[in-house]
């Protein structure tokens, strides 16, 4: 389906990099149908010396050349971004935001006619372990979300949101490798302070999660259910878990979802 498509990055970072990452791996497009465009020449000349996709510092001339066009710049500069493209974007272009926060409207307002499509991804998409959440905007029928949806599904697992989630989605699985990662540094220390190699600790803690996460999907069940299977009477599980309990890790966890959630509401009201 997204063969003789152009697909455009405007804004050259961390989550175009996951995302071009991701859909080359997964085979769905060849470099030459990527075009980033970048205020940084040095990050261009990254991007295309690792993943020989085409690139240029105008981003009117990618806008121009996209039938997809992702938006992956900081929410701080989108405004500027949508008056430099909206003389050109053409409305048989599908404009896709990941921006946290921004509202369909403010693309839709400068933009009338154009189908809009706001999706949070995360950059496990990376690994083609993602998870989006993807919200439609009113030019932007199922039948145009297609191809959006089918790039978001090579890298992971995609879900369609009501818009007014979005902000939660951010919060969670949009912020969430971020939280992550920290449970993963901290159980390598843990795994140096119990007298392993960081290189052995980092396998141990990385692929206990990865296999924990596999479990609850491959299963359906509660993760209190699975929790309950490593606990045994009297062991060392639960020993453990009385810990993580005694110092709050599971209303710290509530709470930085909740804060993060605040933070991507407040950043689309700036
Ligand atoms: N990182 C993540 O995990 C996720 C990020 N997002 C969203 O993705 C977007 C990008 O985030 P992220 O990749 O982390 O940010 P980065 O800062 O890594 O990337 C943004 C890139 O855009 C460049 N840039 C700045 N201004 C312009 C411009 N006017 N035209 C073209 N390029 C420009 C920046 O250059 P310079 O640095 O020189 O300013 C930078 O290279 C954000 O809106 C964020 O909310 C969504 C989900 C997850
Ligand atoms: O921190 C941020 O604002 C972005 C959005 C979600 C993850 N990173």
């Amino acid at each position: 389906m997204l063969k003789n498509k152009q697909i455009g990055f405007i804004g050259g970072g961390a989550m175009a990099e996951a995302l071009i990452r991701g859909i080359l791996n997964a085979g769905l497009v060849v470099p030459s149908q990527i075009l980033v465009s970048d205020v940084s020449v040095e990050r261009l000349d990254y991007l295309r010396g690792t993943f020989t996709i085409l690139t240029t510092t105008d981003s009117q001339e990618t806008a121009r050349q996209s039938d997809i066009l992702f938006l992956t710049v900081k929410p701080q500069v989108i405004n500027g971004v949508i008056d430099t493209i909206a003389p050109v974007v053409s409305k048989s272009t599908v404009l896709v935001t990941v921006a946290a926060g921004v509202t369909i409207s403010t693309y839709q307002n400068k933009m009338p006619g154009v189908p809009i499509i706001r999706v949070m991804p995360n950059t496990p998409v990376a690994v083609g372990e993602g998870m989006s959440a993807m919200a439609l905007g009113k030019y932007a029928t199922t039948e145009v979300s297609k191809p959006v949806a089918q790039v978001f599904s090579s890298v992971g697992q995609v879900v369609t949101v009501s818009e007014d989630t979005m902000d939660a989605v951010t919060g969670l699985s949009g912020s969430g490798p971020a939280y992550a990662f920290v449970l993963i540094d901290a159980l390598t220390d843990a795994g140096v302070r119990v007298g392993f190699s960081r290189q052995t600790a980092v396998l141990l803690a990385a692929q206990t999660l990865l296999g924990a996460a596999k479990m609850v999907l491959a299963t359906g069940e509660h993760p209190a259910k699975l929790r309950d299977m490593v606990t045994s009477p009297g062991g060392t599980a639960i020993t453990g878990v009385h810990i993580l309990e005694q110092n709050g890790v599971r209303a710290a966890l509530i709470d930085a979802v909740v804060a993060a959630t605040n933070r991507s509401r407040e950043m689309g009201r700036r």
